[in-house]
């Protein structure tokens, strides 16, 4: 974890020339750029951004991978392997509480699909007046936080109010996904964040996104809806992720309208 935090550190100090060596290739958006970038008159959020496919292997599309600071392939290798297996426990726990067969997720989550996205949010001195991250939902299963340092910024929303969370040293913050909503009928919910911009420190965060298999049909398990009714529509997780990121990001929004 150490070692991943120093190096990502490290790359987003590169200047952006050679940053730029790494950037998101048109309509991908893999590689260092920008997320959620859906017109050209928007307003973006004041972040760079690195996403990238760590699982299944191979998926990995090594060229975008940094090769400045010379460790960082090895540590994200690392970091994917360890995050892996703390998510696969969760969602095995999380089966568990549903009354669900554990192969019913593990089908689902096979070889564990995961994506990680590293944030950079620079200082502002009108930090009140950008957002570093909209509020939105993940669109994964399952996401797995880490605050590099210990500057302040990400938010969840509870009963229309902001709570900070404060970062931990050394500790994962585990989000729940909309996919993990839809497949449980709504009995896990998938949290609505923000990031906030501090005045004067920059500030990194890295979201380890598990997601279902290519393929899968994502909408609420037989053996949940037995007794009760579908409270979600059910697609393909193509057609899903083609929603995610045609809307803009506003908070629930797109749930609600998943919704029957
Ligand atoms: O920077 C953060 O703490 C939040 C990042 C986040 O929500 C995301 O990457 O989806
Ligand atoms: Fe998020």
């Amino acid at each position: 974890m150490e070692k991943m935090k120093a190096d990502i550190v490290e790359f987003f100090k590169l200047p952006l020339e050679e940053k730029k060596a790494f950037a998101q290739l048109p309509n991908n958006l893999e590689g260092y750029g920008q997320a959620f970038v859906v017109s050209d008159d928007q307003k973006l959020d004041w972040a760079d951004m690195m996403y990238l496919i760590t699982r299944p292997l191979q998926s990995r599309n090594i060229d975008l991978w940094p090769s400045q600071p010379l460790t960082f392939r090895d540590s994200l290798s690392c970091y994917s392997m360890k995050l892996k297996s703390v998510a696969g426990t969760l969602l095995e726990v999380m089966a568990k509480n549903l009354g669900v067969a554990p192969e019913e997720f593990s089908t689902i989550f096979q070889d564990q699909p995961q994506g990680v996205r590293i944030n950079y949010y620079p200082p502002c001195p009108r930090a009140d007046e950008v957002l570093g991250l909209s509020p939105h939902t993940d669109g994964s299963g399952l996401t797995l936080l880490l605050q590099v340092n210990d500057v302040e910024g990400l938010q969840i929303r509870k009963g229309g109010n902001w709570f900070p969370v404060k970062p931990l040293p050394g500790a994962l913050v585990a989000n729940i996904g909309d996919i993990i909503e839809i497949l449980s009928n709504g009995i896990y919910k998938s949290v609505e964040h923000r990031a906030i911009i501090n005045a004067t420190e920059e500030r990194l965060s890295i979201s380890t996104f598990h997601g279902p298999r290519e393929y899968s049909m994502v909408g609420p398990l037989a053996e949940i809806v037995k007794g009760c009714k579908p409270k979600y529509v059910s697609m393909s997780y193509e057609e899903f992720m083609k929603t995610y990121f045609s809307a803009k990001l506003e908070g629930r929004s797109l749930m609600e309208n998943l919704k029957l």
